[in-house]
């Protein structure tokens, strides 16, 4: 279980997401919703421990930190590193195998099955750089598939790649929701949060709904996050409010 206690994040003292009391049960299927800058990676990388709550706490309950998976946005990695496929999914091994201990034949096993189970038989020499979107993604969901984790935060996983591969990926986030694992995404495309998604958070800087995702994504909630995100003001500081 998840517990966000009056919490407050952001940068520089400036807060870009504030005051969200909400707890996220454990082996949930969670979609962040919300207008662009709601702040919803802040969120992500808040429960992560990336960021220090400015106010407020993120209380994790039966997860240690290192053994959350995060698939930040994509538009956030270095694809030009020098790396192969397999390499980079090999790290997915690393809460087992160390930083330094050389692979087993056991976990190059696992490695060949995790790009089987996301379509990229015959993939793993290959330089990471050479690889499609689509391709990419589906490699870094191998990764995540390794890392055996009890909750998974993924953000914007299925933006900019194609609708075969979204679905692909999807049915993997339908298993992992299966195993019981908890699983938070922040997604843009209403549809498919409603389709794919039983719960879901709607943030515009603050938390406007949280629940049942169609209890959520009613249109006078969305409104409001319109309007909430459109008023809000960057160079604010932290106040002293605690949320009712
Ligand atoms: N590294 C950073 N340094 C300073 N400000 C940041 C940083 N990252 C995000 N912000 C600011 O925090 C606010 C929330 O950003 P965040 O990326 O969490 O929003 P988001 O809901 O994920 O947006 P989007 O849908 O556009 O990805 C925005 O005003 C953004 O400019």
């Amino acid at each position: 279980m998840i517990e966000l206690d009056n919490l407050t994040l952001g940068y520089d003292r400036h807060p870009a997401v504030h005051h969200l009391d909400a707890t996220i049960a454990r082996g949930s299927l969670l979609a962040v919703v919300g207008p662009n800058g709601a702040g919803k990676s802040t969120l992500l990388k808040g429960i992560l421990g990336l960021l220090r709550p400015l106010q407020g706490e993120v209380r994790l309950h039966g997860v240690v930190r290192h053994r959350v998976a995060y698939l930040p946005q994509q538009i956030d990695l270095d694809r030009t590193f020098p790396l192969r496929v397999d390499e980079l999914v090999s790290f997915g091994l690393w809460h087992r195998v160390g930083a330094l201990r050389s692979l087993t034949r056991h976990d190059r096993t696992a490695i060949a099955e995790a790009l089987a189970a996301v379509g990229l038989n015959g993939f793993a020499g290959r330089p990471i750089g050479a690889l499609s979107g689509g391709q990419f993604q589906r490699a870094l969901f191998a990764r995540v598939l390794l890392q055996d984790a009890p909750l998974i935060l993924l953000d914007e996983p299925f933006t900019a790649i194609d609708t075969r591969t979204a679905e692909d990926l999807l049915a993997l986030v339908r298993r992992w929701h299966g195993e019981a694992r908890t699983v938070i995404a922040v997604l843009h495309d209403l549809d498919q949060v409603r389709s794919h998604f039983p719960t879901a958070m709607l943030l515009a800087r603050e938390l406007v709904a949280a629940g049942p995702t169609a209890e959520v994504l009613r249109g006078e909630h969305l409104f409001r996050a319109r309007q909430m995100a459109e008023a809000h003001d960057e160079r604010a500081p932290v106040c002293r409010r605690r949320a009712a």
